[in-house]
C-alpha cells in the first residue's frame, strides 16, 4: 500500500516560511488534486513529496516508509512536469526506456515495459518517431509514458496540461482519468484549472498561503464549503458575495435594493454584518423596477453570463440558459431560493451554519 502522508510538513527558504505545517493523508490509489491561488505553495508541496525540495521540518511518508530525507530516486515516485523535456535525438520508444536503460534494466524487460506503457497511452503508432514529429499532446503522453515505465507507487503531476491548447487539454484530461482507472496508482496533481480539479479528483486540497483551507471531494467542497475562500475558489464562475445586515430571522442585502432573505442559519445579533453568498447558477432574473440593472451579457452558446450593476458596486454574476426577457441596461429583479444562499462571518469568513 502506498498512500502519502504529510505530518506537520514545513518549508522555509531562509527566513521565509512558505509551507506552514501541513497535515494530510492521501490514500493508496487516490487521485488527489492541489488547488489554490498563484504562490500558495502547490508546486512547493508537490516538490517536497518528490524530494526535489528539502523538507525543512515535519515528516513525509510514502506507504509506511519515512522518506523525508530520502533521495528522489529512492521514493518510488515519478513526476510529470508542465514542460516535457524529451530527448530530441531519441525515438519515442528510446525516450520512454532511457531511464530504465540508465538503471541497467535488461533490454527485454525495457521492451516489455515500454510496450505496456505504449499500449496504455495509445502510442504504438509513434514509437519510432522523434519528438519533433509529434503534437504537443503526443509529447506529453510520451512524458507520462516515461513515468509509467518506471512503475512508480506514486505519480506526481505539476500542471501537466497547461501548455496544451484547450481542445487537447480536454483529450488529455480524459486520458489521465483513464490512466488512473487502469493502473490504479496514487496520483497527486497540481493545477490551476477548475475543471481538471473537479473532474479528476477523488480528493481536492485547497491551499492558501501555505495552509490547507479545506480537504474534501469535489462536490463536498462545492456543496459544503467551510469558509468564504473555499466557497469562492471552487465553482466557476465564482460564487457571488454581498455584504448583508442581520435583520429579524434573516438578512437584508443593500446591494439588491434591501432585499430580505430569511434563513434558519445561526446568525449574529440583529444589526451585525454578515456576508451572503449565492452561486451564479442559482440566481434568476426578471424585469424589475429597482436600482439593480443588467450590465454586460456574455453569450457562450449554451449558457450566458449576466453581469449586474448593483447600488453598492458589488459585482453579481448570473448564469442563464436560453433567451432572457431582460435586456442590457434594464432594471432587473434578482431571485434565488433562500436555501441556496450561504452565510459567512464578516470578519473570520467562516461559514455560518
Ligand atoms: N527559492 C525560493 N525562495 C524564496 N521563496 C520561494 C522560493 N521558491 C518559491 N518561493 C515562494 O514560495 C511560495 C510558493 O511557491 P509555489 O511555486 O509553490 O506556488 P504555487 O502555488 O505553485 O504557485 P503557481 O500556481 O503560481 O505555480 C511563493 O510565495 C514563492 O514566492
Amino acid at each position: 500500500m502506498s498512500g502519502v502522508t504529510l505530518k506537520n510538513a514545513i518549508k522555509r527558504y531562509g527566513e521565509t516560511q512558505v509551507i506552514h505545517g501541513i497535515d494530510l493523508t492521501i490514500d493508496h490509489g487516490e487521485f488527489c488534486v492541489f488547488v489554490g491561488p498563484s504562490g500558495c505553495g502547490k508546486s512547493t508541496l508537490l516538490r517536497m513529496i518528490a524530494g526535489l525540495e528539502e523538507t525543512t521540518d515535519g515528516v513525509i511518508e510514502i506507504g509506511s516508509r519515512d522518506v523525508t530525507r530520502a533521495d528522489p530516486a529512492e521514493r518510488g515516485i515519478a513526476m510529470v512536469f508542465q514542460t516535457y523535456a524529451l530527448y530530441p535525438h531519441m525515438t519515442v520508444a528510446e525516450n520512454m526506456g532511457f531511464g530504465l536503460k540508465m538503471n541497467g534494466v535488461a533490454k527485454a524487460e525495457i521492451t516489455e515495459r515500454v510496450g505496456e506503457a505504449s499500449r496504455i497511452l495509445k502510442l504504438d503508432d509513434y514509437l519510432e518517431r522523434k519528438p519533433k514529429a509529434l503534437s504537443g499532446g503526443q509529447r506529453q503522453r510520451v512524458a507520462i509514458g516515461r513515468a509509467i515505465v518506471r512503475g512508480p507507487e506514486v505519480f506526481l503531476f505539476d500542471e501537466p496540461l497547461s501548455n496544451l491548447d484547450a481542445e487537447l487539454r480536454v483529450d488529455m484530461r480524459v486520458e489521465i482519468a483513464r490512466l488512473h482507472k487502469e493502473i490504479g496508482a496514487t496520483m497527486i496533481y497540481v493545477t490551476h484549472d477548475q475543471v481538471e480539479a473537479m473532474t479528476l479528483a477523488d480528493k481536492i486540497v485547497v491551499l492558501r498561503a501555505g495552509v490547507i483551507e479545506q480537504v474534501g471531494s469535489p462536490l463536498g467542497l462545492y456543496n459544503d464549503p467551510d469558509n468564504k475562500f473555499v466557497a469562492g475558489f471552487i465553482g466557476s464562475p465564482s460564487m457571488n458575495f454581498m455584504e448583508a445586515v442581520v435583520e429579524g430571522a434573516g438578512v437584508r442585502i443593500p446591494a439588491l435594493d434591501d432585499m430580505i432573505v430569511a434563513t434558519d442559519v445561526a446568525l449574529p445579533a440583529a444589526g451585525q454584518p454578515v456576508t451572503i453568498g449565492v452561486r451564479p447558477q442559482n440566481i434568476t432574473l426578471s424585469a424589475g423596477d429597482g436600482t439593480t440593472t443588467l450590465g454586460l451579457r456574455e453569450h457562450l452558446g449554451g449558457v450566458a453570463y449576466d453581469y449586474l450593476d448593483t447600488k453598492t458596486g458589488e459585482r453579481v454574476i448570473v448564469e442563464s440558459r436560453g433567451e432572457s426577457e431582460v435586456k442590457s441596461g434594464a432594471p432587473v429583479k434578482v431571485s434565488f431560493a433562500a436555501e441556496d444562499a450561504m452565510f459567512f462571518d464578516a470578519k473570520t469568513e467562516a461559514r455560518l451554519r
